[in-house]
């Protein structure tokens, strides 16, 4: 049987002081997936993210990637196959934009001003842009670097966490649909945290949903449309659909 992309086995995760943030979860992520996390603010799934790329350690159970342990390896060797895309982008503001996104190859050795032409083009960023510095970018723009940046090295698994939590809801859209194309066009696996279940609706294939560190939901878009996956899951979905409902009513 093929491997998971990506499995949690008993994850628990206690921060020092005794914040359970994760209480043991275990779920399969087949490859070529593209999952959405959501739940609450401060339901874990931050930190369910980061335990796959090491920025936070298992306190408890095992993560593998293609059924690896995650811990098998050096955590910069290991963050060098997972593509990660978060909030602020954490871009380096003295480097100009091709800088930034050739940062990954620079560190296995590579200067590749083709490879981050292309890089440019597969994020919609015309390649001029390549010599301005982060600062003179609009903030989509800028996410758009996040997402060159982390698929750079060729990465097969893409963990994002809120991703698009700080733009306008149109670049928001554009961009997730983006991000989706990207994810279909290269085969990738993605996870990606998100607090906007209709975000998670329109982008996931698989949306699993975290309360107080655990999986309270485990279903595909539309079994969740049709009612399924308990009561935190629907709370989250009525939000888009009163919406919905309150839009239909005002052409009506
Ligand atoms: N570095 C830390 N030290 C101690 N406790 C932490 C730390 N990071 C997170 N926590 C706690 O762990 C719990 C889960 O936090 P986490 O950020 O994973 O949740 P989240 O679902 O991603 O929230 P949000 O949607 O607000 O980002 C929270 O109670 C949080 O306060």
């Amino acid at each position: 049987m093929e491997s998971p992309a990506l499995a949690f086995d008993q994850v628990g995760v206690t921060y020092p002081g005794g914040a359970v943030a994760v209480a043991g979860v275990s779920v399969r992520v087949a490859p070529g997936s593209f999952v959405a996390l959501v739940g609450q603010s401060g339901s874990g799934k931050s930190t369910l993210l980061k335990t796959a790329n090491r920025l936070v350690a298992a306190t408890t159970g095992r993560v593998t990637i293609d059924g690896q342990d995650v811990t098998a390896e050096a955590p910069h060797a290991l963050r060098r196959r997972i593509g990660y895309v978060f909030q602020g982008v954490g871009l380096f503001p003295h480097m100009t934009v091709a800088e930034n996104i050739a940062v990954p190859l620079r560190l296995e050795g590579r200067r590749d001003d083709a490879r981050v032409a292309e890089l440019l083009d597969l994020v919609d960023l015309p390649r001029d842009l390549g010599t301005r510095r982060p600062a003179a970018l609009s903030g989509g723009q800028r996410q758009r670097v996040g997402v060159a940046r982390a698929l750079a090295n060729g990465a097969r698994l893409l963990l994002m966490d809120e991703p698009f939590g700080a733009l306008d809801p149109v670049t928001r859209d554009t961009l997730g649909r983006r991000v989706r194309e990207l994810h279909d066009r290269l085969g990738l696996t993605t996870i990606m945290v998100t607090h906007d279940m209709a975000e998670a609706l329109l982008l996931a294939d698989r949306v699993l949903v975290m309360a107080e560190g655990r999986f309270v939901a485990d279903e595909t878009p539309a079994a969740l449309l049709g009612g399924a996956g308990g009561a935190v899951a629907q709370g989250l979905v009525a939000v888009p659909k009163a919406q919905m409902q309150a839009l239909a009513e005002l052409t009506a």
